[in-house]
């Protein structure tokens, strides 16, 4: 499902990011990616969704050649692929239902199957009252709560998280880590990017740690295992 051989990222100021990265994720699989401040993840997950290219190497997600895919599809690869932010990236001018519905208005589905689908996901996330919000009149786990609505509403096999709790409070975090877990047991494949030694420690999933651009451990049901 995510599939990458001998990855290389260096960034234009001559910042080597990544530095021989092979991995496989399966259909299914929970992974956190850990490691120090600036070891490479958000660049080893920003390679799956494509935000940014590797300099060498091939990464196939859903049996696509990322590194080779042409800029005019990139936008279906990001529908095959749900992504959620440390900062939500939520339309602060839209409504939650707006915010939500955008990802399907821009692949012209039907506003009649919009609804459905909308209402659908807002109910999986407990937010369907709240469907008239704004943004900011929403607490942090309710804006996150949003974006993952907004991830999941075309359905995508993958969900990738860079740092999702980042920004919330430890009762918070605990709540939007359940709702991974409900969608990862749904099915979807889950990426996660965290610095959250405990979330990591208690709800043990494979572990991999990236540390100064390569991978520096890989385990099932593994642990934190740094002191931040
Ligand atoms: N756009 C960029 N241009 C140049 N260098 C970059 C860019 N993005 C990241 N880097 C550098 O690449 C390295 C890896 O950064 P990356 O953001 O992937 O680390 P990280 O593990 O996600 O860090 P953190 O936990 O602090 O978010 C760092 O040295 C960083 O300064």
């Amino acid at each position: 499902m995510i599939e990458m051989q001998d990855v290389w990222k260096t960034y234009p100021n001559g910042v080597n990011a990544l530095t021989g990265i092979d991995i496989q994720i399966s259909k299914g699989e929970f992974v956190y990616v850990v490691g120090p401040s600036g070891a490479g993840k958000s660049t080893f997950i920003k390679l799956m969704y494509r935000e940014e290219k590797p300099t060498k190497g091939t990464i196939f997600v859903n049996g696509t050649n990322v590194s080779e895919l042409k800029n005019r599809y990139t936008p279906k690869l990001r529908r095959s692929l749900g992504v959620v932010f440390q900062d939500f990236k939520l339309l602060p001018r839209l409504t939650v239902y707006e915010n939500v519905a955008f990802a399907m208005e821009v692949i012209e589905k039907s506003k009649r199957e919009i609804k459905k689908r909308v209402m659908e996901v807002l109910d999986l996330v407990k937010l369907k009252h709240k469907a008239r919000f704004f943004p900011n009149e929403l607490s942090g786990g309710e804006q996150q709560r949003v974006a993952i609505a907004r991830a999941l509403v075309n359905s995508p096999g993958i969900l990738i998280a860079d740092e999702p709790t980042g920004n919330l409070d430890p009762e918070t975090s605990w709540e939007i880590m359940k709702l991974f877990d409900d969608i990862n047991y749904s099915g979807t494949t889950i990426v996660m990017a965290t610095h959250n030694r405990e979330i990591v420690n208690t709800m043990r999933k494979r572990v991999i740690a990236v540390e100064n651009g390569k991978i520096a451990r890989d385990q099932h049901r593994g642990e934190y295992g740094y002191e931040d």
